[in-house]
């Protein structure tokens, strides 16, 4: 409480220093025993012990400095000094920061250096006579009683001082009271150093000072300080006046705390609470003067005062609800008291308040009311309810009123009145909130229909009442998501509005609002509909989003951004695997809470962009989107499941047609026209291209219709997604393969067209790299059309059959495939040469008989090698050793019949020896059938390398 600081530090008192003791000693002194040897002292009351005139003398005049010898009688001082013995604490001061207008919570009281003293607060009115002082003071001051903090008693040892400080602006007056005189020359002054005067403690005299120059204003010029008393001990008493009615309020705090009734404040929650029960529960007495507050919720704040107007206030506002030429007489001083209380119980100034002068019924809280402050307003009429109802309800608790009938008439209404209009300030607070649903909106709401209730109660014919609960009921309707809530809310309010129209047919407002609550009725019942629809498409949906195993799902959706003014970003059509995590995660979720059609808004967080594949990339503004969040618009365009070749979501496939015709076989010759189109459906590739040079690229890449399309033979290079989409579709047949990422193309001979696919393939890399986009080949989209199949050749009975010379040209092509270690290819081509060459005629046998004897050896030896490793491993399954022992005796019946068809054939001594190899270990046996071989045919390398090979094992 300094005075040159502002509001940055409240209290800072300087030490004392020479310079200050020089300060002290040129200052003027001011002694009331000075001042009454000019006067004379003053003649005391007997009874009393106090002057039958009071004088006060303005020593000071800017400012105002006034000094009253005799203030307190020595009984007074006397009993005030008793009541503090043993209650002596050391002083503390104020420190902190203002910050609000309450310096409850901006200061806090701490030991200082600076204030060496003894301190005893004593209590509100804590004896009659401690109350009778008060009130003098307040007189003294003019400032009402409530306004007086709780006296604070001081006591200074030889040497204790409090050094200079100001009292604080939230405290307007200051009286200090002197209780004791100190020897002459003892020091113990207080002292104002920017006025250079100083009082000399003279017992029972009182000084008053002004701390502000207007409301929170500090008056530096009334810094001060209380010099240490040389010798013997100081005693004065503090009495501060506050700028909020604090003995009110500490009062009601004390009694609050007290009896604990903030716990069973705090269990009664928002409850209907009942006054009369809380009557019941408390029987104590209060004393005169003190109200008890029942506070029955601590957040928003909601107390109950019972007895918070007195009797003669009670009267004097019921008489208010007169007719004037039938009022009493009211003594109208005490409407500025109700004022006064209602400001304190607030915890608001009362400066502002309007006076309850010439108040009606309701003015006090009409003028609230008028300013806007909702909250204000229904705070008094919550204190008014209160009294009100427990003056018409609970008479039994105020005999001493002794009202008549007419006045608990009048006091009813009054009640009645106030309920009405609290639930019009619960309706306007809850229009604070906007019409969306919100819990607090929808808590005020519900007051406000209870308290229309209420009012109702007591006049079931109240149009205001009635038109009052109505709206709130329809706001409750309006903000509700349960449709069937909103319907009945919606009738409620319905039936009270046709009430208002009956008891007041010319209210044009109630019909307007009628017809609104009808509308909303309307459309209540609509949405219910269009919601059981939306139920049953969304279960119609249903299964594609418990897609699981084989089965996945992907999702073609419309989107744009929508920026703040409404504008919205060119929309980008998406499809995209559902559950991809290169796709937005925000768009899997927003998928699953949509049907097919809809069109919905979503605001995605920028977290919801975690995705960073090149699905993502093509959303428009993502980069924005990134940084904040972002508002969308999705329309739901269509979803198809696939099936997932990988099960990975990988590679899915789906068939749009599957054409005529058989699917095709194994070794079916298929004619494919595939195009590889990107995510923003761009083409990246088709199969029926042609080169154009001379571009300004120098090369580019065209698609030729009049091209054929490439062929393939299913089983044998033709590129394995496209020959797994193949299998599934008949000639004619258009599929897609929906690809994550284009897989790499296997290693292939050259195709038909002279050019083969992992050829075609990096081309079309070489492409998408000259493009804007390296990602492009991911999600992309092969698009095949199987635009011919032509079956294998099926033997002897086929029209394609051309002799001997087919089966030459298969057990050509089987060497070719063994060469390029594709065993497997080749062992089905031989086993047809196997098939076709018994159904020969004998002349033909004969001459394909070396064919047939090259292809059961062929078949033998890729069996017998495939067998061995596995025969050999003692840790594969038996299952695997089974399948070995089958291909080991197949080879063998081939071997066998070998020896005896073909004995000299290379390929039968070289299969002997392999399965004497795999059978028995038997290297001997082995190494003379492979000698055999050699002679037989010096030039087969695959003799020549068994040959090696069994050497090489052998040492
Ligand atoms: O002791 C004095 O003379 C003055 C005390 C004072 O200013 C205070 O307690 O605030
Ligand atoms: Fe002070």
């Amino acid at each position: 409480m300094t005075a040159d600081s502002g509001n940055t530090s409240v209290l800072v008192p300087q030490p004392l220093s020479d310079e200050l003791e020089q300060l002290v000693q040129e200052a003027v002194s001011i002694d009331v025993k000075e001042l009454l040897a000019e006067d004379g002292l003053p003649e005391l009351d007997e009874r009393t012990g106090r002057p039958k005139v009071l004088k006060a003398y303005v020593v000071h005049a800017d400012p105002k400095m006034t000094v009253v010898p005799n203030f307190l009688s020595d009984e007074e001082i006397k009993h005030l000094l008793e009541l503090s013995e043993d209650y002596w604490v050391q002083s503390m001061v104020g420190t902190g920061v203002y910050k609000t207008n309450d310096e409850s919570k901006d200061l806090q009281n701490k030991p200082s250096p600076n204030r060496t003293s003894y301190s005893c607060m004593l209590r509100s009115s804590q004896t009659d006579l401690v109350r009778d002082v008060e009130f003098r003071l307040a007189q003294l001051a003019g400032i009402q009683v409530d306004y007086l903090e709780r006296l604070n008693m001081v006591r200074y040892e030889p040497g204790q001082l409090f050094n200079r400080h100001h009292d604080g602006r939230f405290r307007p007056k200051t009286v200090f009271v002197y209780l004791n005189d100190l020897p002459e020359n003892a020091g113990g002054e207080t002292f104002f150093p920017n006025l250079g005067i100083k009082f000399v403690p003279r017992k029972g005299c009182a000084v008053m000072w002004s701390n502000v120059l207007g409301p929170g204003v500090d008056d530096e010029r009334t810094i001060h300080q209380g010099l240490p008393p040389r010798t013997g001990i100081k005693f004065g008493v503090n009495c501060f006046f506050n700028d909020k009615p604090i003995k009110q309020m500490e009062a009601a705090r004390i009694s609050q705390e007290e009896d604990g009734l903030r716990a069973r404040a705090a269990r009664l929650g928002c409850k209907t609470f009942d006054p009369e029960q809380l009557f019941r529960d408390d029987v104590r007495e209060l004393l005169p003067g003190q109200i008890r507050a029942f506070s029955l919720n601590q957040e928003p704040k909601l107390s109950v005062i019972p007895g918070f107007l007195n009797e003669d206030e009670a009267s004097a506002l019921a008489a208010m609800t007169q007719p004037a030429e039938s009022r009493p007489v009211i003594d109208e001083s005490c409407f500025a008291r109700i004022e006064q209380k209602m400001a304190l119980v607030a915890g608001l100034p009362q400066v502002n308040m309007e006076p309850l002068k010439g108040a009606q019924d309701e003015v006090l809280i009409e003028e609230f009311f008028k300013k806007g402050d909702i909250l204000k307003a229904a705070d008094c009429y919550y204190h008014t309810i209160v009294y009100c109802r427990d003056l018409t309800q609970n008479p039994q608790y105020y005999p001493d009123l002794k009202h008549t009938q007419e006045q608990r008439q009048s006091s009813k209404d009054l009640c009645e009145s106030v309920f009405t209009n609290l639930a019009l300030c619960q309706l306007k607070y809850a229009a604070t909130f906007g019409t969306t649903a919100s819990e607090e909106r929808t808590k005020v709401l519900k007051e406000g229909a209870k308290s229309a209730s209420e009012a109702l109660k007591l006049n079931p014919k109240n149009a205001k009442a009635l038109f009052r609960r109505a709206a709130a009921t329809a706001s409750l309707a309006q903000g509700n998501s349960n449709n069937e809530e909103a319907q009945q809310l919606c009738l409620e309010a319905r039936a009270d509005f046709l009430q208002v129209i009956e008891v007041d047919p010319q209210n044009r407002e109630a019909r307007v609002e009628l017809k609104a609550v009808q509308e909303l009725v309307k459309a209540l019942k609509r949405e219910e509909a269009e919601g059981e629809k939306k139920g049953w498409l969304r279960a119609e949906a249903a299964p594609w989003l418990q897609v699981n195993g084989a089965t996945k799902c992907v999702v073609h959706m419309r989107c744009s951004t929508v920026a703040a003014e409404g504008s919205h970003s060119a929309p980008v059509t998406l499809s995209f695997i559902l559950g991809d995590p290169d796709m937005h995660e925000g768009f899997h979720v927003a998928v699953k809470s949509m049907t097919v059609g809809e069109v919905a808004s979503f605001t995605f967080s920028p977290s919801r962009f975690r995705a960073t594949g090149s699905l993502v990339k093509l959303l428009p503004s993502t980069k924005e989107a990134q940084a904040k969040p972002s508002v969308w618009e999705i329309t739901f365009l269509k979803y198809v499941t696939w099936e997932d070749l990988d099960c990975k979501g990988q590679r899915l496939r789906k068939i749009h047609s599957e054409g005529y015709g058989p699917f095709p076989e194994h070794l079916a010759e298929i004619f494919v026209h595939w195009k590889v189109v990107g995510p923003d459906n761009s083409l990246l590739h088709s199969s029926r291209y042609t080169l154009s040079m001379g571009a300004d690229s120098g090369m580019s890449q065209v698609e030729d219709e009049d091209k054929p399309a490439p062929s393939y033979v299913l089983g044998e290079g033709a590129w394995e997604p496209i020959s797994t989409l193949c299998r599934s579709l008949r000639q004619g047949g258009a599929g897609e393969l929906w690809m994550r990422c284009l897989p790499a193309m296997p290693v292939q001979e050259s195709l038909g067209n002279g050019m083969d696919a992992s050829a075609q393939l990096s081309m079309m890399l070489n492409k998408a790299k000259e493009g804007a986009s390296q990602d492009s080949l991911e999600h992309c989209v092969v698009r095949v059309e199987l635009e011919k199949v032509v079956p294998p050749l099926a033997g002897p009975s086929d029209a394609r059959w051309e002799g001997p010379s087919s089966v030459v040209q298969e057990r050509f092509r089987a060497a070719q495939l063994l060469e390029k270690g594709d065993e497997n290819a080749a062992l089905a081509r031989l086993r047809r040469v196997a098939a076709w060459c018994p159904q020969l005629s004998a002349s033909e046998g004969a001459s394909v008989s070396r064919d047939l004897g090259e292809a059961r050896s062929g078949i033998g030896w890729i069996l017998a090698c495939r067998a061995a490793p596995i025969l050999d491993s003692g840790s594969v399954t038996s299952d695997l050793i089974a399948l070995a022992k089958k291909d080991l005796a197949e080879a063998e019946a081939h071997c066998k019949w070998l020896e005896v068809n073909h004995p000299d054939l290379a390929g039968t001594r070289l299969l002997r020896s392999k399965i004497l190899l795999a059978l028995d270990d038997d290297f001997a046996g082995a190494h003379e059938q492979l000698l055999e071989a050699q002679r037989s045919a010096p030039d087969n390398k695959t003799v020549q390398l068994s040959a090696r090979h069994l050497e090489s094992r052998r040492t």
